[in-house]
Order: structure tokens, then C-alpha cells, then sequence
């Protein structure tokens, strides 16, 4: 197990809502090889962010989670919630989704940025602030001395994005979990963005667990891939295996609805995760779909090696 720094074994993850229960996550398997970058792909909704927040215990009360997950050869799904605080910023980093709410209103940026610094790496105030101002000059933030002086609403949402990226990386984690960090921000900050989880991946050997919708950056960053629909995940495998011979109907339209294939959108919505059909989840939507994929829910089959797909039309 020495190559795979995280495993998950089984996960799901529902709500419990008064009008029943969200099944947000639905008997999740992954596993991600130490050093590289893993992406989760797949439409709003589907499930990424409450993936990865499971994770790290940071789903709320009415969250019910079921599954295995393990972290450098250790199950740290049944470790106390005060354990996994531990690994939190040190071992496992988090750049948050929305930018808006995890930032601390109430501290300036440059406190919030170098906290995990002085936490995780021991760094003086002084170095640590240097540090930091490095790391947003890295991310092309203009004149991060003096908006590591200022507070989060003073900055733009792009900049904002980019302050988080630093909180994430700040304490040097070995595993990095990249919430849709490009999410807001132009083509050429993206391109910053980008560069930086890549040289973190080449230099310090971090391993990535990126989220984005951005198909161009999934194909470009990452290794591995999984893509997810209404809470499954539906094709995964090596990235570049992926790209070239894309085999689940969701997953082939995905690809199609990209700008640079003629911007052809999936017709229809996804299932709601309240009531989930019986059958395939992409039934409703799908091109080739027939009566039985209505009923019978389709296995995830591997194809050739760590190429996986959950279609019955596929094997
Ligand atoms: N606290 C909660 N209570 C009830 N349902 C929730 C809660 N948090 C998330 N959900 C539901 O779980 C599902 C998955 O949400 P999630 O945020 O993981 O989607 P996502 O794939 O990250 O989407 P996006 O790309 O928009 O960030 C959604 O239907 C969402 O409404
Ligand atoms: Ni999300």
C-alpha cells in the first residue's frame, strides 16, 4: 500500500432532511497514489465537495457517513474528530469552495495565511510572513504586502480565491484538497493557479486531490480521474486513457459540451439525490439508453487496466 497515500473504501454520505434523505455520496471507491494529482470531475451538485469534506469531518450535524477511509495506511474514518482536527492544514491541506465564507471576516488576510505557517512549520512571524507573501506573489497577487494588511472584503473574489490557495498550502500538507481553486478567476490567473499546484506536485511531492469542473484543467493536471453523477462515480482511470477514449455516455458528453467541441450541453437535469431512480442515473438522459437501464442498476466494470466504467453497455 506504500504507492496509495489515500484510499476510500465504500463511502456514503446522506442528509437528513425533512423531506427525507440527500444520498449526496454513493458507495464511493478511490484510491490516490502518493504524488500525484487525482480530479474529480463531474456538474454542480454531484457530490465533489461533500466528498471531500467527509474526509476531513467537516460535513455538518445532519450528515450520515458510512465507508472506509484511509490515510497513509491508517483508517482515519474511525479515528475521533479531534484526531483528524490534527491532520487538518498539517497532514491533509484544504482550499475551500467558496472563498466568501472561509475566510475569517474578522482577521486580516495576512494573520489567516501565515497561521498554518507558524502552526504546522514552526516558521517565525517574520519568515513565515515572508513566506507568504512569496507564495501570493507566486499566485500573481498584486502587492500581497499590503493586502496581507487588509481584510477579506476589501479584496475581489479572485484575489480572495487566491488567498485561500495559500491558506491550503500553507502548512505544506502532504495531501492537498483543492476545491475548485480556479473557480471566478480569469484565463491568465487560472494559468497561475495551475502552475502553482503543478510545481507544489513536482517540487514538494504534494499530492493533489483537485475538484473542478474545468475539464481543460482536469486534462492538463491531473493523473488519474474520476467523474461523478448524481453522487456515483460513474468512469475513472488515468487521465490521458480518459480524454482519449472516453466510454460512459455522460462522460463522452461532457467532453462534447466543451467550447472547443462545439459547446453541445447534455440535454435535461440530473436526478435529484432525494429520489433516485432505480435503474442507471443517467437513464433519463441518455443517448443510448434502453428499458432494462431503467431498472437495473449498472455495475462500475474495469475495461482495460484501471480504466473503469459504470454503463452495461461497456465491457
Ligand atoms: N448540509 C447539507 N444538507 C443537505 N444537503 C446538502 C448539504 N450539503 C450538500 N448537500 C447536497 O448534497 C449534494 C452534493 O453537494 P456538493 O456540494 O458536494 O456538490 P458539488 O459536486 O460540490 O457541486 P458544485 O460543483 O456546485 O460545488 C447537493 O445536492 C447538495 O444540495
Ligand atoms: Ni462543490
Amino acid at each position: 500500500m506504500m504507492n496509495t497515500i489515500l484510499e476510500i473504501k465504500n463511502l456514503n454520505v446522506s442528509f437528513q432532511r425533512k423531506d427525507g434523505g440527500v444520498k449526496a455520496v454513493s458507495n464511493a471507491n478511490l484510491k490516490v497514489k502518493k504524488g500525484s494529482i487525482f480530479g474529480l470531475i463531474g456538474e454542480t451538485g454531484c457530490g465533489k465537495s461533500v466528498l471531500a469534506h467527509s474526509l476531513l469531518r467537516l460535513l455538518p450535524e445532519n450528515a450520515k457517513t458510512t465507508g472506509e477511509v484511509i490515510y497513509k495506511d491508517q483508517t482515519i474514518s474511525s479515528l475521533p474528530v479531534e484526531a483528524i482536527r490534527k491532520l487538518r492544514g498539517k497532514e491533509i491541506g484544504l482550499i475551500a469552495q467558496s472563498p466568501g465564507e472561509a475566510l475569517n471576516p474578522l482577521l486580516k488576510n495576512g494573520a489567516q495565511v501565515i497561521a498554518p505557517m507558524r502552526l504546522h512549520r514552526n516558521l517565525s512571524k517574520k519568515e513565515s510572513w515572508r513566506t507568504a507573501v512569496e507564495l501570493l506573489e507566486a499566485l500573481d497577487l498584486p502587492d500581497p504586502h499590503q493586502k496581507m494588511q487588509e481584510y477579506p472584503h476589501q479584496l475581489s473574489g479572485g484575489m480572495k480565491q487566491r488567498v485561500l490557495t495559500a491558506l491550503g498550502i500553507g502548512g505544506d500538507p502532504s495531501l492537498l484538497i483543492a476545491d475548485e481553486p480556479t473557480k471566478g478567476l480569469d484565463v491568465l490567473i487560472r494559468g497561475q493557479v495551475v502552475e502553482v499546484l503543478q510545481r507544489l506536485k513536482e517540487i514538494k511531492e504534494t499530492t493533489i486531490l483537485l475538484i473542478t469542473h474545468d475539464l481543460q484543467v482536469a486534462a492538463h493536471l491531473c493523473d488519474e480521474l474520476a467523474v461523478m453523477y448524481a453522487g456515483e462515480i460513474i468512469e475513472e482511470g488515468p487521465s490521458q486513457e480518459l480524454f482519449k477514449n472516453p466510454l460512459h455516455p455522460y462522460f463522452k458528453g461532457l467532453i462534447d459540451s466543451l467550447p472547443s467541441n462545439g459547446l453541445k450541453p447534455i440535454p435535461g437535469y440530473s436526478p435529484s439525490l432525494v429520489n433516485l431512480p432505480n435503474g442507471c442515473r443517467f437513464f433519463d438522459r441518455c443517448p443510448k439508453a434502453e428499458a432494462t437501464c431503467g431498472k437495473i442498476p449498472p455495475e462500475i466494470k474495469e475495461v482495460t487496466t484501471g480504466h473503469k466504467v459504470r454503463c452495461r453497455f461497456i465491457d
